[in-house]
């Protein structure tokens, strides 16, 4: 805690939102290479989930790293300030009552970690997006591999910038040979339940 900083107890709290709302807020943190299918996923999860009346919202790269983020480059040290800012932005949303859905590369095990105990190992779902980096290349929906590879853009996730791996995630997605409708039904009954 910060010196001279002192919280206000505030009388309305999370089990109060839960009760009124009647589901439990979690953060859904999607993981994975460029192109692997994160926002897509995580925008048509939102969907269903909007669809069914729970309160949602989206983080990802367009909003966050346009306003919030947008003094941050794409050097490790920027990506760990990067999903630091993002953890803390979503456990405010979580303790809103809101579920909330992340779609970020988050190369880094230990950012993942921390964001994960940022908002409580109970309310923290890590989808694991995997899809092998030649299916992302051949994909390239925003033609930044073939940039990359260029040597166009330095510190590139997959070509000269690491991934780790989760090495277990709550959800592991395959999405290589799977439409996004057979990746978004395994991502209804594994996550729905959880939020009942
Ligand atoms: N060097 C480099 N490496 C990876 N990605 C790059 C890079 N430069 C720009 N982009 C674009 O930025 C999006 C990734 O931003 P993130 O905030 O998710 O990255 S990170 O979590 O901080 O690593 C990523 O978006 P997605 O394709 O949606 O993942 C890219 O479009
Ligand atoms: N099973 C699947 N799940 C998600 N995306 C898929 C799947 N199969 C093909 N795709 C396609 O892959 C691309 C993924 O792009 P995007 O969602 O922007 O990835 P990311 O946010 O991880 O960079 C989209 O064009 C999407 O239609």
């Amino acid at each position: 805690m910060q010196e001279n900083i002192i919280p206000h107890d505030h009388a309305i709290k999370l089990e109060d939102r839960v009760r009124k709302n009647g589901y439990a807020p979690k953060l859904i943190w999607f993981t994975g290479l460029s192109g692997s299918g994160k926002s897509t996923l995580a925008s048509a999860f939102e969907v269903y989930l909007f669809n069914q009346g729970y309160g949602t919202y989206i983080l990802d790269g367009d909003n966050v790293r346009s306003g919030l983020n947008k003094d941050l480059d794409f050097s490790d040290s920027s990506r760990v300030e990067n999903i630091r800012r993002i953890a803390e932005v979503s456990k405010l949303f979580v303790d809103a009552g809101v579920v909330v859905l992340t779609a970020f590369i988050s190369p880094f095990r230990a950012d993942r970690a921390q964001a994960r105990d940022l908002v409580g190992g109970e309310n923290f779902i890590e989808v694991f997006v995997d899809t092998p980096i030649e299916v992302c290349e051949q994909r390239d929906v925003k033609g930044l591999y073939a940039k990359a590879r260029a040597g166009k853009i330095p510190n590139f996730t997959g070509i000269d910038s690491p991934f780790e791996t989760p090495e277990h995630p709550d959800v592991h997605i395959r999405t290589a040979g799977q439409s996004v409708e057979e990746s978004l039904k395994e991502l209804i009954e594994q996550i729905v339940p959880k939020l009942k």
